[in-house]
């Protein structure tokens, strides 16, 4: 018998159409009726993987905020706090400079461990500024995030399939940055797709040869199917 393999997959620059921004709807079908479980992992807030798992139709399985937080379906893990990045933001709009996503900033409104900043930003002035706090900060192509260095994807990975009872060597992860290294390290197989910056491919098994969605579809052609332990 075979089946699917887990997956893992990132949101922005895996799952986005191939101009770069918003979900592409032909992820959808393929994620609602693969047969096993579904991570989604992201750097985003909390709301926006679970609201994607809610329209996608598939159980909340959610990496948020690089590892910040964690749902396994039953439970919520928080493994960092947002005080010391808020208080970086703060610095840096005291210094002048604007976290670049207008008044109600609904990018951070409901992120609960890190700060996220526009890359139209100055950069330099956040990196030094978070560097007094102890935090990092990194650059997935859709956002800078002032982050605690500890949590990871790849962790809140390994929380929710413990949870759920699969076994990560038999799961498929796909990603386009930086934050998604992590990811590669816990997952069995990695593709990285065209777009992903260096640190990604250089972390993946494979580099895909197609951007974006074109590319994370590729991989679930490619890997439907092929789980042989069942
Ligand atoms: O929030 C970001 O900057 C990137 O999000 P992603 O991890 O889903 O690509
Ligand atoms: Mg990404």
């Amino acid at each position: 018998m075979t089946a699917d393999p887990p997956l893992v997959l990132d949101i922005d620059g895996t799952l986005t159409r191939p101009e770069g921004w918003g979900i592409d709807p032909r992820v959808f079908d393929p994620i609602r009726e693969w047969d096993a479980p579904v991570v989604i992992a992201t750097g985003k807030a909390f709301p926006y993987p679970v609201a994607l798992c809610h329209f996608a139709g598939v159980p909340e399985l959610v990496v948020a905020e690089n590892g910040g937080v964690v749902y396994t379906g039953d439970d919520v893990f928080f493994t960092a706090d947002r005080e010391a990045a808020q208080a970086v933001a703060e610095e840096y709009r005291a210094a002048g400079y604007d976290l670049g996503w207008g008044r109600e900033d609904t990018v951070n409104r409901w992120r609960e461990t890190e700060i996220a900043v526009n890359l139209e930003q100055p950069v330099e002035p956040l990196r030094e500024i978070a560097a007094e706090y102890g935090l990092e900060v990194i650059d997935t192509g859709y956002a800078y995030h002032v982050k605690d260095a500890d949590p990871n994807k790849g962790e809140g990975v390994e929380v929710i399939a413990e949870h759920v009872g699969f076994d990560l060597a038999e799961a498929v992860a796909v990603g386009d940055s930086i934050n998604d290294v992590s990811t590669f390290q816990v997952a069995g197989r990695s593709f990285a797709v065209a777009n992903a910056d260096e640190a990604a491919k250089q972390a993946a098994d494979e580099v895909l040869e197609d951007v974006h969605a074109d590319g994370t579809l590729s991989v679930l052609e490619r890997v439907q199917g092929t789980r042989e332990d069942v």
